[in-house]
């Protein structure tokens, strides 16, 4: 797929996942900026009376807490952090709710947090819930549960959340709207001038420049949006990358902002949640052998090429997959576990008992990942 044909898949989706920034949504002075908001919306029900459905995945709830609780700056230890999304969330749904409402469309709240993607039936149960929303006419305003994530668990910025939910609710596009109109050569608040306008692969991406959020107000910065954005692109996902003021332009002339092309076919939704959803429990070490083997020839790995193992999962739990460099390079279901493999590992199948002589990831339940 090229640039040219995600802008098509966003003009011409049926389902859409648009995502809007606390940076698109919030002040520092004021908090929530109403008229922004109102903006952003007469955009996406524009879609939506197109018979498009669109569910929105929406930050912002920190940054709305901030004036009502009296904060100075956006806090940063977690409990505060929390109170201030507890204030906010409320704050930012009753916005959406009033502005939907001037176009009569009803707005369903749902948070989520990292568990409910990373287990395989709560996953499922998510999905049912966006469907029936759907079906029913609703948008669905999606954020992650601030105040029960805890810092080792949570989402953190909401792009991964929005890719996530992206390939959860079978979108045809992704759409992520932040304060800057593309992706650059370098942080624009910083001189970068160069805009990146297509991203086909990894060789668009060679020597920028990739910073975190200037405004103080996002999370993740361009680092965070680009690595969801790769998620969703190599889980078969389009993605248009705007500035949440060219939200209408880019909703439906799809010719503004970064738009990165999917690259092949759609994984299924198991092979998804394995790569991108599903918690790890463990590690496997691989030697350069074993990560041709499993990442180019798409082979099962075998003991042989198995060098060290952390963590302490049992057969059948996801662990991921790391090359020598200690990257990340794949994801799979382990067929065994954590206490049988040092007796296996580096061993090649003739010296182990017949008993035990099967993969250690089979290929079937193996999800390569894009560096
Ligand atoms: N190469 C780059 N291209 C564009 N923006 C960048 C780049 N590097 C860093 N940024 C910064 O990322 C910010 C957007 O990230 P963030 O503030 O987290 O947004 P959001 O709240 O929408 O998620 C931009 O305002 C910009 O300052
Ligand atoms: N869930 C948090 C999102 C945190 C955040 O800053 O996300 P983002 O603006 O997308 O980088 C909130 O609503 O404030």
């Amino acid at each position: 797929m090229t640039g040219s044909a995600s802008r098509k898949a966003v003009t011409e989706a049926n389902r859409v996942v648009v995502k809007v920034g606390s940076s698109a949504l919030t002040t520092a002075e004021d908090g929530l900026d109403r008229a922004k908001l109102d903006r952003l919306v007469d955009a996406i029900a524009g879609r939506v009376k197109q018979n498009v459905q669109v569910v929105l995945v929406s930050s912002g709830a920190i940054g709305a807490g901030i004036s009502p609780l009296a904060l100075p700056v956006r806090p940063r230890d977690l409990a505060t952090q929390q109170a201030a999304a507890s204030v906010g969330q409320l704050a930012l749904a009753h916005a959406y709710a009033e502005s939907f409402g001037r176009y009569s469309l009803t707005v369903g709240q749902v948070l989520l947090t990292s568990d409910d993607v990373a287990r395989r039936a709560h996953y499922r149960n998510a999905q049912r819930t966006f469907s029936r929303l759907l079906a029913l006419g609703a948008v669905p305003v999606v954020n992650e549960n601030d105040t029960v994530a805890t810092e080792e668990i949570r989402f953190g910025d909401n792009d991964r959340l929005a890719a996530l939910v992206a390939h959860l609710v079978g979108a045809d596009a992704l759409v992520l709207l932040s304060d800057v109109d593309a992706l650059y050569d370098g942080d624009p608040r910083h001189g970068a001038t160069r805009k990146i306008t297509e991203v086909s692969g990894a060789a668009d991406l060679a020597g920028l420049d990739i910073g975190m959020s200037s405004s103080g107000l996002g999370t993740g910065g361009m680092v965070s949006k680009l690595s969801a954005a790769r998620m969703a692109a190599a889980a078969g996902i389009p993605v248009l990358l705007a500035s949440s003021g060219d939200a209408e332009r880019a909703l439906s002339a799809a010719d503004v902002g970064t738009a990165f092309a999917a690259a092949g076919s759609r994984l299924t939704a198991r092979r998804f949640w394995l790569g991108y959803a599903a918690g790890a429990t463990g590690r496997l070490h691989l030697d350069d052998g074993a990560v041709a083997a499993v990442v180019r020839r798409r082979r099962s790995l075998l003991a042989a090429g198995v060098t060290g193992i952390d963590g302490d999962f049992v057969a059948g739990d996801v662990v991921d997959l790391v090359d020598p460099e200690q990257r990340v390079v794949a994801r799979g279901v382990v067929g065994f576990d954590a206490g049988e493999l040092p007796d296996l590992i580096g061993r090649s199948s003739h010296q182990i008992p017949a008993d035990l002589r099967r993969e250690v990831v089979h290929a079937d339940d193996l999800v390569p990942l894009t560096p």
